[in-house]
């Protein structure tokens, strides 16, 4: 997804946030910064803190240090004048099996004491269209898939207009059909305007449905942007297609660069990679260079590093890739 105009408001800000239970620190020293409007990634390996930094922006648990702007409102002394404004899907809410997704809405839209019961169905019916459960409304939820619960969550989360949304691995256990949908929901409600915070310990999910990302690892926050701000912080990669091997290898050693040839590839021509840091020279120099220095260029192309290769670095540890 590509990042939509931004208006410069943050929905999320924190400041030194922290939380320690007993000696052990679950959150270090975040400063967060959602920018209204954005799909934002939350990513990092189960235990880096994401559930328990979403806890306290949802006033579900208490800082041990920091402060949280929440729509620009400090949290949680403005609880009660920005949580509606708020929808939320923290630890699946509990559905009652033998009721129908649409008398489970009714029921947790009636437990909520600040909701307008004359538009109480009109509400219900709206959010189940939105998730796509419209059909499946009267249908009870045991039979739902996970998928389909899940959906029913955000839908619930719904119930109101809202500015925000925040989603705790809302695509956690569930098949690639269930997480498709889960996907294409946030997708149709960023569309519409909403800011999405969405956390996942799986980077290909982060990579296909955000504009931002923040990395954590045991409670730091690594690195925070744009996707393309996060993958231009990484080295690219070289790769030279040349019958002229030997010759390639001197001149790319003078220009500091280590090139290895790819044993896998046949035919006449031999292929190098090297790796290209912030230090190396532009691409036109080296293309340029081998050129004058007699090397055949049959093939030349600079790739930039993967967002795994990114996070890797950052992290030092793999993310999965698949569930
Ligand atoms: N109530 C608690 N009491 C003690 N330690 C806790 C508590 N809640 C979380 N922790 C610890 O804080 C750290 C961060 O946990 P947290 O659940 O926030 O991580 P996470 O990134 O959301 O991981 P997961 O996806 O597995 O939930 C972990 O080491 C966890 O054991």
């Amino acid at each position: 997804m590509s990042p939509p105009p931004l208006d410069g408001a943050l929905a999320i800000q924190t400041f030194g946030l922290g939380k320690s239970f007993g000696k052990r620190r679950a959150v270090n020293d975040l400063d967060l910064e959602v920018p209204h409007g954005s799909v934002f990634g939350f990513l990092g390996p189960n235990g880096s803190g994401k559930t328990t930094t979403i806890r306290m922006l949802l006033g579900l648990a208490a800082p041990s240090s920091g402060s949280i702007n929440l729509l620009s409102r400090p949290m949680p002394a403005a609880a009660s004048h920005v949580l509606p404004r708020v929808g939320a899907l923290v630890e699946g809410p509990a559905f009652h099996p033998f009721l129908s997704g649409r008398a489970n809405l009714v029921r947790m839209d009636c437990a909520d004491t600040t909701s307008d019961p004359a538009t109480r169905t009109m509400r219900v019916e709206a959010a189940l269209e939105k998730v796509g459960l419209g059909k499946a409304a009267k249908l009870a939820v045991h039979a739902y898939s996970l998928g389909m619960k899940q959906r029913l969550g955000i839908a619930n989360a719904l119930l109101r207009e809202r500015e925000l949304l925040v989603l705790d691995e809302p695509t956690n256990g569930l098949d690639p059909q269930g997480t498709r949908e889960v996907r294409h929901l946030i997708g149709s409600l960023a569309r519409e305007g909403t800011t999405v915070f969405v956390s996942s310990h799986l980077l290909s999910e982060i990579e296909q449905m955000c504009t931002h990302v923040a990395v954590m690892s045991t409670g730091n926050l690594l690195a925070q942007g744009t996707l393309a701000q996060l993958r231009s912080g990484g080295r690219s990669r070289l790769t030279l297609r040349t019958p002229d091997a030997g010759l390639a290898l001197g001149v790319l050693a003078r220009l500091g660069l280590e090139a290895l040839p790819d044993p896998t590839a046949s035919g006449a021509d031999r292929v190098l990679r090297s790796k290209l840091d912030s230090g190396a020279p532009e691409a036109e120099l080296i293309v340029q260079e081998l050129v004058a220095a007699g090397v055949r260029v049959r093939g030349f192309a600079v790739e930039a590093a993967s967002l795994e290769e990114r996070f890797v670095a950052l992290t030092g540890e793999g993310f999965d890739l698949a569930q």
